[in-house]
């Protein structure tokens, strides 16, 4: 049975700004005549050449690879597929998987291994948020892939697929492409049965739909194409559309660059921003910031994000990570916002009032120049405000005006 990619007609890639790739082992293993089993840059280096054509547009690209295990076989003999062995595997093949796509990128390629673990861990969740913003603040393209030598049962995410979804949410990113070995997603399995037809779009992934991706992968992927579908809808309903398409074939990875898609389009189910406001509004909160005048006007006016300076007291014990609540100085006011916060409660007592350019000097290290930054906050209408809980801790008397910062530290 003839299937191609152009099953897919050409429709319009939704614009975008940042998004995250991902490649699986299909389309960078497993062409052992040429390669001996080990890496093959044939279809990667067009993958590559779009990153490139991304940059090139002011666009950001975060790259998940597989790869790993398919590297590490080229590399020592061994048979069998079980899970110590592959992940033994990962760790002889991660080395040559960045090496492999530092020799496809212009730019330097930096490697970062992410489990289950650490996504659902909030302080190490904002840790690996800040190194890959910084990452691509610096210019650098980020190569994800999971810590299998680590990832386990309820550590692992199993699968790639998966991980980009999670990658897409943690970064921001407007748009999730997955690039795979055939042209989309069929109703049945497209080399199994002969009535599969191709699918271009879907607003929402059914169960139906789920059922018709579950014949299993391809000869080198893990997945196949359920996998890829659960990873689409998890990234919809955190505002993020999905594209699935044969990176195998050039022309269709050369028409993304001009922001056309020939291959499957997942639909967001939201809004981006107003998924993460939407959980940051109902988040349990762990303690409030008492804010002054300058930062109540920043936050509202200009979006700004939280700076020291405008920070009058600190109720309750937090975490870095946690939610806390903005509030206003007085007894009885309402929660202004609810965000993020950067430090913990102690290291926000010592920051209150000061310059942000005094963090390091006042607490030894610095995580940015935020406490809160505005993409992780959200500002409550009066009738949310009015059903928030009252303060975790009574007002803190002590906070006096003199300490309050200039309010032109609120910045952006
Ligand atoms: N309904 C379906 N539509 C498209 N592909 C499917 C479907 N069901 C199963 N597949 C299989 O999924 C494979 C892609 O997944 P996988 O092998 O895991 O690739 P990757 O390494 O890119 O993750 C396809 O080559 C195809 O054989
Ligand atoms: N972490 C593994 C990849 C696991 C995986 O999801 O593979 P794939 O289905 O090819 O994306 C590796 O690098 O080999």
């Amino acid at each position: 049975m003839h299937r191609a990619v152009q099953d897919f007609p050409a429709q319009a890639l939704p614009a975008w700004r940042r998004a995250v790739l991902k490649v699986g082992s299909s389309l960078l293993a497993g062409f052992a005549d040429q390669c001996g089993g080990g890496l093959d840059p044939r279809y990667a280096a067009g993958l590559a050449r779009f990153i490139a054509d991304a940059r090139a547009q002011q666009r950001e690209v975060v790259l998940v690879s597989s790869g790993a295990v398919a590297a590490g076989r080229s590399r020592i003999e061994a048979g069998g597929n079980g899970i110590v062995l592959r992940q033994a595997l990962a760790s002889l093949g991660q080395a040559s998987l960045i090496a492999f796509w530092q020799g496809l990128s212009p730019v330097p390629v930096a490697q970062v291994l992410l489990t289950h673990d650490d996504l659902r861990n909030r302080r190490r969740y904002l840790n690996a948020r800040a190194s890959l913003r910084e990452l691509l603040r610096l210019g650098a393209l980020p190569v994800i892939n999971e810590n299998d030598t680590v990832a386990v049962d309820e550590l692992k995410l199993g699968d790639n697929d998966n991980l980009a979804a999670a990658v897409a949410s943690l970064v921001d990113a407007d748009l999730l492409l997955i690039a795979t070995d055939i042209g989309g997603l069929y109703s049945g399995h497209p080399q199994r049965d002969p009535n599969a037809r191709p699918i271009s779009q879907v607003a929402a992934v059914t169960p139906e739909l789920l059922l018709a991706a579950s014949g299993g992968a391809g000869a080198l992927g893990t997945g196949g194409m359920r996998t890829k579908l659960e990873a689409a809808a998890k990234a919809a309903t955190a505002g993020v559309a999905t594209a699935l398409f044969c990176g195998r074939d050039a022309q269709v990875v050369a028409a993304l660059s001009e922001g056309r898609l020939h291959g499957t389009l997942v639909a967001a189910r939201t809004d981006r921003l107003r998924a993460r406001k939407q959980w940051l509004r109902h988040a349990p909160a762990n303690g409030c910031l008492r804010i002054d005048a300058g930062a109540i006007a920043a936050l509202h006016e200009r979006g700004a994000s939280l700076l020291p300076g405008g920070v009058v007291a600190v109720e309750g014990e937090f975490r870095r990570g946690d939610v806390v609540e903005l509030r206003a100085v007085g007894e009885g006011s309402a929660v202004l916002a609810r965000g993020l916060v950067q430090y913990n409660s102690v290291e926000v007592g010592r920051l209150k009032g000061r310059h942000s350019r005094d963090i390091e000097a006042l607490i030894g290290f610095r995580y940015g120049e935020s406490l809160v930054h505005r993409d992780d906050l959200v500002l409550l209408e009066r009738a949310d405000a009015a059903a928030s809980p009252g303060p975790t801790q009574p007002f803190d008397d002590d906070a006096s005006d003199a300490r309050i910062g200039p309010s032109q530290e609120l910045s952006q």
